[in-house]
């Protein structure tokens, strides 16, 4: 089956786990209570703080919010609300140049020859939809947002979910075994097997010490960058 388009997850695959524990999420930890004080009110600020108060048993105030969202910074729950805030914390980031955003050195030429080849790419991330935007449109290869034709978040499904790919395939509109799933994560790969998608680990030695190779692969197919996809 010709392959037509490639689902690339972010965090462990194009770019560092370094990069997101190491510099975003200290740097969404430290702005957020100079943040819900400032910008609190906004409605599309206002709806991600409730639904986290809703979570922790109703409406509380926006000092404990606060704590609640940085504990889940710590633990790295992959929360919606939480995605979303961050993602509009990290916009100051990226504008002032506090930051830019790591590439693995494969992955942005791989990404351009696919476009040139035709291949249709997508993001699928945990990251929010404008936080992907911002960090292919500030990276350290610079800005890759024209390469891309989509973008998806945990608004469609979580990403261990088969039915979130079944959506993702319906979005993109082509047969699901002429797209490839590209990700760091075996469960997540797991999930998009299970909708059809085609699959690959992702497997950075610098971000994961011992390599899934064996049964830890799941009869994934592995790399350990993008120069050795063949597509
Ligand atoms: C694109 S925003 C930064 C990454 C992030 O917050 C995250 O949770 C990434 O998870 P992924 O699904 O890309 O592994
Ligand atoms: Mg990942």
């Amino acid at each position: 089956m010709p392959i037509r388009a490639i689902l690339t997850d972010i965090e462990g695959t194009t770019s560092s786990i370094s990069f997101v524990k190491d510099v975003l999420f200290p740097y969404a930890r430290r702005a957020l209570p100079g943040f819900v004080a400032a910008r609190g009110r906004e409605p599309g600020v206002r709806k991600w703080l409730d639904t986290v108060a809703l979570e922790n048993g109703g409406a509380c105030q926006d000092s404990v919010i606060v704590e609640v969202l940085q504990g889940w910074i710590d633990e790295d729950r992959k929360h919606t609300a939480l995605k979303a805030l961050q993602g509009m914390i990290w916009a100051d980031g990226y504008k002032s140049a506090d930051f830019t955003s790591h590439m693995y050195p494969d992955a942005a030429p791989a990404l351009r020859q696919w476009k040139d080849r035709g291949l249709r790419l997508y993001v699928y991330s945990s990251g929010s939809v404008p936080a992907q935007r911002l960090l292919f449109g500030h990276s350290d290869a610079g800005d890759l947002t024209e390469l891309f034709s989509g973008w998806f978040d945990t608004e469609v499904g979580g990403k261990r979910e088969a039915a979130s790919y079944a959506r993702i395939v319906e979005a993109i509109g082509l047969p699901a075994d002429e797209i490839v799933f590209l990700s760091d994560v075996v469960e997540e790969l797991d999930a998009a097997r299970e909708a059809g998608v085609g699959t690959v680990l992702v497997d950075r030695l610098d971000d994961y010490s011992q390599p899934r190779e064996g049964e830890a692969t799941h009869g994934h197919a592995r790399v350990t960058g993008f120069d050795q996809i063949a597509v």
